[in-house]
């Protein structure tokens, strides 16, 4: 049996068994089983890409995302028009070869976008440019799915190679450890109300000729999949949004059918934009914005005014242990205390740790022992 026909057995076969207690060790299994054979079809085809030529693109600036997309979809229009790059656009598809960088700065921070070629069906196992395409994707902290207005229906494919390719989209990464020993069996921790059998685990790892392990399972909606996915190891969990370009080709009306038909199968909203008249590329640009979870701050040196122009970018969740490392790799040795103006503190000027978590517009000053 070929590689694709025993893919598509092992797929009919998941889909055809009904889930209950008594089957599902039985699905567990033919999951890992297919799990397993696609992503070694994935680092074949990884491989054998080695990072061909224009493919290893440095990481610049303070966040890296990708337009990913199928062929003609406007990604290098888009590119072009945001970042001021020379990507090559035309009307037929595969224009773009290679991975186009550009440096877009917006609210004082500076974002990597990447172009790549359009991803088509079986991008994943190595079809077009696929391979090299996905290696790049894998790197971004933020997927941006491009369609157009003719080919909204595409978002479910490019989704289905995504996910081949090891990425999860949109999704926190499931708190599971699994600690292999040298004996003892499987034995299985779990914290919250996880639904699954130490059976249905077993048969998971099994698959990948794990036998001994301490697995430790946290948090409520962990599923077998998810189960695959931390014995795999080398899955990505990156935030990812649909933007859809060319509404100055359709009419207001066919607009909002199309935005209701995204709403409805993937209930989000997508953005409509038109790389070429600019419609929409500002809430294009903020929806980048808040999705990479950037948020400013403004050091205030000590005994001096704060330096409202140039703010230091961090993601949302950073602490001042954060802000520190960022200065100087001394300041958190050397560090006493922080001040902060803004919305993380209860009143200006308060004294805070190295654990404190600041907020977007915070003003501080970093006071060290010397
Ligand atoms: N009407 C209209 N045409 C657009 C828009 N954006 C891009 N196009 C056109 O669509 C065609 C494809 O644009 P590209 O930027 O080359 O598309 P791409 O996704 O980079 O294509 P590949 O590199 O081949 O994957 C070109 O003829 C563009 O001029 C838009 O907003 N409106
Ligand atoms: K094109
Ligand atoms: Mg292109």
């Amino acid at each position: 049996m070929g590689l694709d026909e025993e893919i598509k057995s092992l797929e009919d076969e998941i889909r055809n068994t009904r889930y209950n207690k008594a089957t599902s060790q039985h699905i567990g299994r033919l999951k890992a089983k297919l799990a397993k054979i696609k992503d070694d079809a994935v680092s074949r085809a990884m491989k054998s890409a080695g990072g061909g030529e224009g493919y290893s693109v440095k990481k610049s600036g303070d966040g890296t995302i990708v337009l990913v997309g199928f062929p003609s979809v406007g990604k290098s229009t888009l590119l072009n028009k945001l970042t001021g790059a020379e990507s090559e656009t035309a009307a037929y598809a595969f224009t773009t070869l290679t991975v186009v960088p550009g440096l877009m700065e917006y609210k004082g921070a500076k974002i990597q976008i990447l172009d790549i070629p359009g991803l088509i069906a079986g991008a994943a196992m190595g079809k077009g440019r696929g391979k090299e395409v996905i290696a790049v994707v894998r790197t971004a902290d933020l997927i941006v799915i491009l369609g157009d207005v003719f080919n909204g229906v595409h978002v479910d494919v490019l989704m289905h190679e995504l996910y081949d390719a090891g990425i999860r989209i949109n999704k926190p990464k499931p708190d599971i450890t699994i600690k292999r020993t040298g004996y003892g069996g499987i034995r299985l921790n779990t914290v919250g109300a996880v639904d699954m059998d130490i059976e249905e685990v077993r048969a998971i790892l099994a698959e990948s000729k794990v036998m001994n392990a301490d697995v430790l399972i946290r948090g409520n909606n962990v599923t077998q999949d998810d189960v695959i996915d931390a014995m795999m190891g080398n899955r990505m969990y990156i935030p990812a949004f649909i933007s859809i370009n060319k509404v100055d080709l359709i009419s207001e009306d066919e607009r909002k059918e199309v935005e209701d038909g995204m709403r409805e199968k993937y209930g989000v909203d997508p953005i409509m934009i038109s790389a070429h008249s600019g419609y929409n590329l500002e809430k294009l640009q903020d929806a980048i914005y808040d999705y990479l979870g950037f948020i400013r701050i403004y050091m205030k040196p000590y005994g001096e005014e704060a330096d409202m122009e140039e703010p230091m970018i961090m993601r949302r969740g950073s602490t001042i242990e954060d802000v520190c490392r960022r200065l100087h790799r001394d300041f958190v040795d050397q560090f006493r205390y922080a001040k902060i103006w803004g919305t993380s503190v209860k009143h200006d000027a308060a004294k805070v740790g190295l654990q404190h978590k600041v907020a977007d517009g915070d003003i501080v000053t970093i006071v060290t022992k010397l």
